[in-house]
């Protein structure tokens, strides 16, 4: 980078336009949507795509719902003349689907062109040429009048060349590429000799498509540009008025999205932004983002999963795993904080519910995604996380101060490990941490009981393994199992809380029980957890579990 960016670079000139309306409108429906997939983003991969690979994408792009396709350049190659060709001669275009073909303003291609797609019952042929002064310098070395008359003479042509196959209903696009760059008054010449040469009325459809060829300015920007062509381009009753965005500065969502506001009605784009640099505008997020504000984008992304699978086949380039909407990694909290605002708002939702849940803009459900990734617990979670994630994978509920115990014993381990704690290992460590202890190799061995009447209400003959490995014979008495077992123990453990639930269900169904204990000259308390068939022994496992976890301290057995 140089120290003065100002001597090399300059910014993008506003548009004057004091009464501009598209900042107090809104989005109330959904944009025509067309993929360039095909197109726009076949012409940016390593290798484009195969006739085997371009049908399958186009087959897809249909199923979504596309009801118009860019399906290539025909006179570019071989393999895309034919693949049009053998998607109008084997029928493969569905009625409500019309299919694009595009070409540079030269006679032989717009032959060629109109060739490849003749036949099919309706189709766009999309002219397109550059303005703006670097390329009609550089690369046309044409004035304007040369480039308007350009546009002329091919459109004339092209109504010549349709007008001699009425079986199909033929659309033009005029696409003024590098329109964001260009002067507004030669862009609006340009659109008015297309729409003119044309002829556009009723029976004479044309589409006028405004690019961001390169962006290079701020979304305000082009929505200042669309506004003025809306209001300035002439038969507007007969223009549909399209955008392409790219890219270029990672806003090609949101200059669509002010676009729509400044009077386009149609949208060109490709499946999560795939195209040329760093893209072409991502027709997904963009359909989503509609569907996130209740509007039906008249796209079907139900299972957003299997789409991307096709495309990255593909185009045989990978999605990013943040991706909006479709990244692996995009319903996924490892934070603590959010982990706790998501498990809540699942707790606070009822069915029927508008959909609040923190954090997660829109349902994973609604695209096929599960709920399974949402909490993954690393060194940055926190409580509710990983009470969520108990909670959901082992039906373990665990009360609020236990979760602050468990949460800073997993926090210590994922530090120390400094990797993710999967919903396996964390029942490890709760086991490990809870269960083990009196369990075979635990330091209080839960052996076996009876229960028998005592004056204080309840006895209980309870045989253990200490941590010394010796067999102890105990006897308490108490108001209850619990009281009792304490009594055995000989302990001035202090019983908290007490809680339990069942996990599962049926024949298979086990008690899972959890005390809350503490000791005196000890800070603080300590859980104990047990699960087992008889809530019984589910409770004077916990009550074994919770005097272990005291260390010698507790389990100090006279
Ligand atoms: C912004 C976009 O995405 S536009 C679409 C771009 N996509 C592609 O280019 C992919 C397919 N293209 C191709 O396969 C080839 O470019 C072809 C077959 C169309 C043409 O190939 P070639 O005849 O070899 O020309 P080439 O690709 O070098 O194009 C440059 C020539 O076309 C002219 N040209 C460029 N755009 C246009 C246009 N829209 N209309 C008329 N002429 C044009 C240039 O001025 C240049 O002319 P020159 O040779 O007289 O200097
Ligand atoms: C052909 C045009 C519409 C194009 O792809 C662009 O300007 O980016
Ligand atoms: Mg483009």
């Amino acid at each position: 980078m140089i120290d003065h960016p100002e001597t090399k670079y300059r910014p993008f000139p506003p548009v004057h336009l004091p009464d501009r309306q598209w900042p107090s409108r809104t989005i109330a429906r959904a944009p025509v949507w067309l993929s360039t997939d095909l197109r726009d983003g076949n012409q940016a991969l390593f290798e484009p795509m195969n006739r085997e690979r371009k049908l399958r994408l186009f087959d897809e792009l249909v199923r979504l719902g596309f009801k118009e396709i860019e399906v290539g350049f025909p006179a570019a190659s071989r393999t895309d003349f034919d693949i049009v060709r053998h998607l109008v001669d084997q029928r493969r275009i569905p009625d409500d689907v019309t299919p694009m073909v595009i070409t540079q303003l030269r006679e032989d291609l717009i032959r060629e062109t109109v060739r490849s797609i003749r036949g099919a019952r309706r189709a766009i042929v999309h002219f397109y040429n550059a303005i703006a002064p670097a390329w009609r310098r550089v690369v046309f070395g044409m004035s304007v009048p040369e480039i308007r008359q350009m546009v002329d003479h091919h459109v004339r042509l092209l109504r010549t060349l349709t007008d001699a196959c009425p079986e199909t209903e033929w659309v033009l696009q005029y696409s003024p590429e590098t329109f964001c760059m260009a002067e507004l008054e030669v862009s609006l010449q340009m659109c008015n000799t297309a729409i003119r040469a044309w002829d556009a009325g009723p029976g004479r459809p044309i589409i006028i498509n405004l690019p961001t060829t390169v962006e290079v300015a701020t979304p305000n920007v082009f929505a200042d540009q669309v506004e003025w062509m809306n209001d300035r381009i002439e038969r507007r009753e007969h223009v549909v008025l399209s955008v392409h965005p790219h890219n270029d500065r990672g806003t090609g969502v949101a200059c669509a999205e002010q676009a729509l506001l400044a009077g386009a009605e149609r949208v060109e784009g490709c499946l999560f932004g795939n195209g040329e640099r760093s893209g072409n505008l991502d027709l997904v997020t963009l359909a989503l983002n509609l569907y996130t504000q209740g509007i039906h984008p008249g796209l079907d992304f139900s299972d957003i999963a299997a789409v991307a699978r096709v495309a990255e086949e593909c185009t045989a380039l990978p999605i990013h795993p943040r991706h909006p909407y479709v990244g692996d990694l995009v319903f996924t909290a490892f934070s603590g904080s959010h982990q706790d605002a998501i498990a809540k708002g699942f707790a606070a939702r009822r069915e029927g519910d508008v959909w609040e849940v923190p954090y997660l803009p829109i349902d994973p459900h609604d695209l096929g995604r599960t709920y399974d990734s949402i909490v993954r617990v690393n060194s940055q979670s926190g409580k509710g996380g990983i009470a969520f994630l108990l909670q959901r994978d082992r039906g373990v509920v665990m009360p609020r101060r236990m979760q602050v115990e468990f949460g800073a014993i997993v926090q210590k381990h994922a530090d120390a490990s400094e990797t993710e704690l999967g919903s396996d290992e964390l029942w490890a460590l709760f086991s490990h941490t809870y269960l083990a202890p009196t369990a075979e190799g635990g330091s209080l061995v839960y052996r076996g009981h009876r229960l028998f009447d005592a004056e204080a209400g309840q006895g209980i003959e309870l045989e253990v393994t200490d941590e010394t490995g010796r067999v102890r014979r105990l006897r308490g008495t108490g108001n209850g199992p619990i009281a009792a077992t304490v009594d055995a123990l000989g302990l001035p453990l202090r019983i908290d809380g007490y809680e339990e639930r069942s996990l599962g269900a049926g024949a298979d169904a086990r008690a899972f029980a959890i005390v809350e204990a503490a000791l005196p000259g000890v800070p603080g308390t300590r859980y104990g957890a047990g699960c087992h068939a008889n809530i019984v022994v589910a409770s004077v496992l916990a009550v074994l579990s919770a005097a272990a976890r005291f260390g010698s301290n507790g389990v100090g057995l006279a």
